[in-house]
């Protein structure tokens, strides 16, 4: 792919040498630098990411690339959602500097071997259903710090998990970037903001509901009921609705993706991911 759509306000780059030749002399003039990586199929999530990097940076680089690397199912990685015009305007709208959009043959030139070690909770939620996930998204999150070079880069606690990975891949590297997580933007019936929910029809949607129900539910009852009790109710009110298929409900250690009981225990996190007719969903919510 080597395309150009050039717009008054946003310039787009599809070159990590582009890239550099941009930003080696801002980041000399010591303008702090953040990145938000993205997979486009731009929503109000993503621009809240960029909304909050303007706040803490003078130059805000948002790259669209949807990495093969990390997806485990084919049919997902070539169902995902590619509008690319319509993801332009709304970085633009965004007032968001620059867009990345390199090509597959640009980020991954030759073919390599990447694993790296993450930690014991590669293996638990997602890691355990999209086996190699997190290797695939810290290879390019690695690549794609590389090419920018930011000082922080921000990304969505929707993706709860993956928030955990980049920084083990971070410290792992012991690079200079501010990883900062940013809060999940819902839709007024309170599903949370997803690419993929492009795949779902009007019914689905309204099955999809329930996910943030049971979140919701158990976030309501924290200070007054068990977590045995909590999670027997949130998997009976997910399961009560057909076509949705519960992958996993859990209430959780925050930084060791555990499984918790003790609710006085610090900082508990109630993770759901769940196929709705086809499209797979994730959400969390934050307990205490
Ligand atoms: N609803 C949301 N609120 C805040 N951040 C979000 C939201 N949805 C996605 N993000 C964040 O945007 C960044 C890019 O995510 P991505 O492009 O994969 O979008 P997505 O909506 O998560 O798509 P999908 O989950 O369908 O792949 C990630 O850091 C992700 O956590
Ligand atoms: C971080 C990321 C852009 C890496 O491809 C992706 O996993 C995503 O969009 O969350
Ligand atoms: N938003 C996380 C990227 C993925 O699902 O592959």
């Amino acid at each position: 792919m080597d395309f150009e759509i050039l717009q008054p306000g946003l310039e787009v780059i599809n070159t990590i040498a582009g890239l550099n030749s941009l930003l080696k002399p801002l980041k000399l003039a010591q303008q702090k630098i953040a990145l938000v990586p993205t997979m486009g199929a731009l929503h109000k999530g993503h621009v809240s990411l960029v909304k909050i990097a303007q706040q803490h940076a003078d130059v805000v680089v948002c790259s669209i690339f949807v990495n093969p690397t990390q997806f485990t199912d084919p049919k997902d990685l070539e169902k995902y959602p590619r509008p690319l015009q319509h993801d332009i305007e709304m970085l633009q709208d965004a007032g968001c500097d620059y867009v990345f959009m390199p090509s597959v043959k640009e980020m991954y030139p030759v073919p390599e071997n990447w694993h790296i070690d993450l930690g014991p909770a590669e293996f638990l939620l997602e890691g355990e259903f999209r086996r190699g996930h997190y290797q695939g998204v810290t290879q390019i999150v690695k690549k794609l710090f590389d090419a920018v070079d930011p000082d922080l880069a921000f990304f969505g606690q929707k993706d709860f998990q993956q928030v955990l990975m980049i920084r083990n891949m971070v410290a792992h590297f012991n690079l200079p970037v501010n990883i900062i997580s940013c809060p999940i933007i819902r839709e007024e019936d309170g599903l949370a903001m997803s690419s993929r929910n492009i795949h779902l029809s009007a019914a689905e949607h309204e099955h999809a509901l329930v996910l943030s129900k049971a979140l919701t539910y158990v976030k309501d009852h924290f200070q007054t009921e068990s977590i045995d009790i909590l999670l027997k109710e949130a998997i009976a009110i997910i399961q009560s609705v057909k076509g949705v298929e519960l992958d996993y409900f859990t209430i959780a250690n925050s930084e060791t993706l555990l499984p918790e009981k003790d609710k006085a225990a610090q900082q508990l996190v109630a993770l759901v991911a769940a196929k709705v007719g086809e499209t797979r969903l994730i959400d969390n919510m934050m307990l205490n």
